[in-house]
């Protein structure tokens, strides 16, 4: 059965060519319902106040926004310490605590150190922490096999360690490092919490060619050796005692000293550019950033190993420096608005 007859494309033009010419218009229908007529009023009162409170006055969508500014740091840590230990005393300046030394945006301050001094290029017995050290005989060892966790390459021979204890003889660089039982945490740099680090940071949003930075202008050249960051009254000093960072990121010195850590300052530069230039300023936050190694017994806190090499007797020696410390990074968040 055939409902319709069969539509040629002439037909259907003819259709529409005729709808062209009709004139349409919506029909409203009022609905005398005083319930229904109060859902649509608040409905439409909602959506009155999204636009008008949150749109416009709190995410200000009418303004033009930049994020991520082009961004400049540099550091610079002042202090002094003194250690007094068995092996030396020593005076500790920044050129020895604070790696690397060209004012980054980030760095390590130097807290503690395992010190193996006198290492030169010969054989000795590898250490027993080492897997696969422990021998009974020379056949234990290979001769030219080398353990990745290891200190040097073995020469064959099992000699002795300590006492009864045995291992193979490695030629590497001599002694090898050895863990203390012990280490004197009063010892070193105790009145690092009293360091105090410069944080000079200038931001640029290039698309409103916006610029700003966090020191004081036109004020004495002694001016920041004098003072110390404070958030309500000092806030374009950016002198932070170590210990401020450490306490306003929710940690202690003593627990940071023991295995190091790391910590950050957050520079926000979030700002509406049509107001005045003077009511952009930096917002500082501060917190530790290796939470994964804080509570992790296999690998916490920070660390790192470097080397002093020096020349005695036409012999090439190296002092092993193993560093715990603090490493702060420097990180700079931004986001300007203006009216487009
Ligand atoms: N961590 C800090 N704590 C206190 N004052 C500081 C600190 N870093 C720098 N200053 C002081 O801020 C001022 C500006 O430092 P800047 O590095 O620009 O100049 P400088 O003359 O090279 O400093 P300096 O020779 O003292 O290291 C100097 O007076 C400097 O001593």
């Amino acid at each position: 059965m055939q409902n319709y007859p069969p539509k040629f494309p002439s037909a259907t033009c003819a259709l529409c060519w005729a709808e062209f010419w009709d004139y349409e218009t919506p029909k409203v229908v009022v609905v005398k319902n005083r319930n229904l007529g109060i859902i649509y009023r608040i409905i439409q009162v909602l959506i009155i106040i999204y636009f008008v409170v949150y749109v416009f006055l709190f995410q200000k969508a009418y303004q033009e926004t930049e994020n991520a500014p082009e961004s400049y740091v540099m550091t610079k840590m002042k202090g002094i310490s003194f250690s007094n230990t068995s092996f030396e005393k020593r005076i500790w300046d920044v050129v020895e605590f604070v790696n690397p030394p060209e004012g980054r945006d980030i760095f390590s301050i130097t807290l503690q150190t395992v010190t193996t001094p006198f290492q030169t290029l010969r054989t000795c017995a590898e250490d027993i922490e080492v897997p696969e050290a422990n021998c009974t005989t020379d056949s234990d060892c290979v001769a030219g096999e080398m353990e990745m966790l290891g200190n040097g390459v073995k020469t064959g021979k099992c000699v002795t360690y300590k006492d009864s204890t045995k291992t193979c003889e490695i030629y590497a660089w001599c002694p090898v490092e050895k863990e203390p039982d012990e280490r004197c945490l009063k010892c070193f740099l105790v009145s690092a919490q009293n360091f105090t680090i410069l944080i000079k940071n200038t931001i640029y949003f290039p698309k409103f060619r916006f610029t700003k930075g966090n020191l004081q202008e036109n004020v004495a050249p002694d001016y920041l050796r004098n003072c110390t960051f404070s958030e309500e009254t000092n806030l374009y000093c950016p002198i932070f005692p170590l210990n401020f960072i450490i306490e306003k990121a929710g940690e202690t010195f003593d627990d940071l000293v023991r295995k190091g850590g790391v910590l950050a300052v957050v520079i926000s530069w979030n700002c509406d550019l049509d107001k005045s230039a003077s009511e952009c300023n930096p917002k500082y936050s501060f917190r530790r950033l290796d939470f994964v190694s804080r509570h992790n017994n296999v690998s916490s806190g920070y660390n790192f190993r470097h080397a002093k090499y020096y020349i005695m007797n036409n012999t090439e020696y190296r002092t092993l420096i193993k560093v715990y410390g603090i490493r702060i990074d420097i990180i700079i968040h931004g986001q300007v608005k203006l009216l487009c």
